[in-house]
């Protein structure tokens, strides 16, 4: 038991591949959203929550504002603007690079309008050599926006600054009640994070556009009662007979290497034995296709 008597909601938003999903793992301290390096990886808001001694932070990691060129990214875009809404702060994730692009001008204008409070992170200084880098990135968004409450330098890969990260966020909590029970760290449904590294999995091991194609659904997922041993079947779809044949690979390799990797770490997630059936199916433009990405949960919330 825990006397959280303070909560903090704060979205991170930035542009594609900065590193939001790998942040808000750091910080929950459990692998919730799935990270890759190829961009547009999230597409849904999944909240991370953490709990330091009296307050409940909640965590809103967004998919990356891109310029849509589907209904499902006209749909990533609508959430990134949505978590925008009744929270306390903004955190702007953005890489070292000093300069201020179209994602975060947008992404700030729309934080000016919610009379937020915004941090800017500066991500990935692992790979910075030089401080004076740093410092030029600082100078490059000071100057666009001079309303930072802070400007923190970080790295979601090795720890560094999360700390003072940790601090500034807690100035934004305020008294309320606790949002998610002890023990919960994200409000993603068990079925639906292990079909999200089923994705993760086909991001690491294919090329190009083939995984951007991509839906997986988990269409059973039940836990025997003797062993606790869950069986899953887990159904991905793609947008081509030739991304099929690819996803399957020669006598089937491909497939049961995604398979094999995703039930590792379902296993992880679950901390239970896991026996896992995968199909591939082929559904043409199913991301365009209103109704298709609305029954995979893709949908206005
Ligand atoms: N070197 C370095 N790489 C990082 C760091 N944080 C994230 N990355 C890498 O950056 C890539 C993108 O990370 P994600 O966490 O998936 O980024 P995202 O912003 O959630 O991406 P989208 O879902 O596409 O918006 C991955 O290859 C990460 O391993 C960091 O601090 N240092």
């Amino acid at each position: 038991m825990n006397n959280i008597t303070r909560t903090a909601m704060i979205t991170i938003c930035g542009r594609p591949n900065v590193g939001k999903s790998s942040l808000t793992n750091a910080l929950v301290g459990e692998k919730i959203a799935i990270v890759s390096d190829k961009p547009q990886t999230t597409r849904n808001r999944i909240y991370g929550v953490v709990n330091r001694e009296d307050t409940q932070f909640v965590l809103l990691d967004t998919p990356g504002l891109h310029k849509p060129r589907s209904r499902l990214g006209d749909y990533m875009v609508k959430v990134v603007r949505e978590s925008l809404e009744q929270v306390e702060a903004a955190l702007l994730l953005v890489e070292p690079i000093a300069h201020v692009g179209e994602p975060e001008k947008i992404l700030l204008q729309r934080i000016q309008e919610e009379h937020l409070p915004c941090v800017l992170c500066i991500n990935k200084i692992d790979t910075v050599e030089k401080k004076d880098d740093l410092l030029e990135v600082i100078a490059a968004y000071s100057a666009v926006y001079p309303g930072f409450d802070a400007i923190i330098p970080i790295s979601a890969r090795t720890g560094d600054g999360l700390d003072d990260l940790m601090a500034q966020l807690q100035t934004y909590a305020a008294e309320g009640p606790q949002l998610f029970p002890d023990g919960m760290t994200t409000d993603q449904p068990d079925a639906q994070v292990c079909a999200e590294i089923v994705r993760e999995k086909m991001l690491l091991c294919l090329d190009k556009e083939i995984p951007h194609g991509t839906a997986v659904e988990v269409t059973r997922f039940t836990e025997r009662e003797d062993t606790g041993i869950i069986d899953l079947d887990v159904t991905i779809y793609c947008e081509k007979a030739s991304h099929k044949g690819i996803i399957i690979g020669k006598h089937g390799d491909m497939l049961k290497r995604i398979s094999s990797l995703a039930r590792r770490d379902i296993e992880k997630f679950m901390g239970a034995k896991v026996y896992m059936e995968t199909w591939v199916k082929v559904k043409e433009n199913w991301r365009d296709n209103v109704n298709f990405i609305r029954a995979r949960g893709y949908d206005e919330q």
